[in-house]
């Protein structure tokens, strides 16, 4: 068994004692800046930067964090989105984590977890998120499709993220406007910048927004993704391990060139 079926697994246990005890607040998103909207229109690569403690590719990475002035330096320094990793048995992250930096920041913010069920949906939603994660891996097409339609019918935004040429079909179909391409294969750990190259061309429709997901370190990392079209990183280690958080910010949101966006 690999490790994304040993979470996927972990997780159906969760959602049984979510429905065993919880119970929907909010009807609908209250309006917010959009994710889509503002990657679209900045003229320098937007950057979704991670609250990630600990990973199961990396252990612990920085167990310790404050998850509010972390994420409030994320905001000061120009990150675009913020990421927040709930799941706790892998990632030590609590659904609290999501609802404290919601309360500190004025950006968007992306509810990352395993997502399998509407519960956790309305959960995300009731917490604060504006955006949640549906990973094509984690799901067949269908059910992908249900819990997209449901997602944003309750006004959130969905980064649709995918690895294979199959999942590109997959967001193809569904007319994700969202899609994150993400580098790390989350059954073996390896991680390749070259699925971005691979993947950003199978996306058919111009006007999807195409993030680039996992191991992205250096600008030279940046200047490689946004050749492929790429407008938006979402970075996690490197944000919660650097110890100069205003220089890692300055030197991955590079502008954007827009010729290689139109060659796209
Ligand atoms: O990060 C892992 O080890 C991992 C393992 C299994 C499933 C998901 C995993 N990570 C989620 C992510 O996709 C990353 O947290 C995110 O893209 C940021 O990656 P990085 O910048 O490399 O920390």
């Amino acid at each position: 068994m690999n490790i994304l079926d040993e979470i996927l697994i972990k997780k159906q246990q969760e959602i049984t004692e979510l429905k065993r005890s919880y119970h929907r607040r909010s009807d609908q998103k209250k309006s917010s800046v959009s994710l889509y909207q503002s990657f679209q229109q900045s003229d320098r690569m937007s950057i979704i930067a991670e609250f990630k403690r600990a990973s199961p590719s990396k252990g612990l990475i920085n167990v310790d964090a404050n998850p509010e002035s972390h994420t409030k330096m994320y905001e000061q320094f120009g990150a675009n989105a913020v990421s927040v990793l709930t799941d706790r048995p892998f990632f030590k992250g609590t659904m609290g984590d999501l609802q404290r930096i919601r309360q500190g920041i004025n950006i968007p913010v992306l509810n990352k977890d395993f997502i399998l069920d509407e519960i956790q949906i309305d959960r995300a939603l009731d917490y604060g998120a504006d955006v949640i994660l549906l990973i094509a891996a984690a799901m067949k097409p269908a059910r992908l499709e249900q819990l997209y339609r449901y997602a944003t019918g309750l006004g959130l935004e969905v980064l649709l993220e995918i690895h294979t040429q199959e999942e590109a079909t997959i967001a193809n179909d569904l007319n994700a406007n969202i899609v994150g391409i993400n580098n790390r294969d989350l059954k073996t750990f390896d991680v390749d910048l070259a699925t971005t190259e691979r993947l950003a061309e199978q996306i058919q429709d111009p006007a999807t927004l195409l993030i680039s997901e996992s191991g992205i370190k250096t600008t030279a990392d940046v200047e490689r993704v946004q050749q492929a079209g790429v407008r938006g990183i979402l970075v996690g280690e490197t944000m919660m391990q650097s110890s100069n958080l205003k220089q890692t910010f300055d030197e991955l949101r590079i502008p954007i060139n827009e010729v290689s966006l139109h060659d796209r």
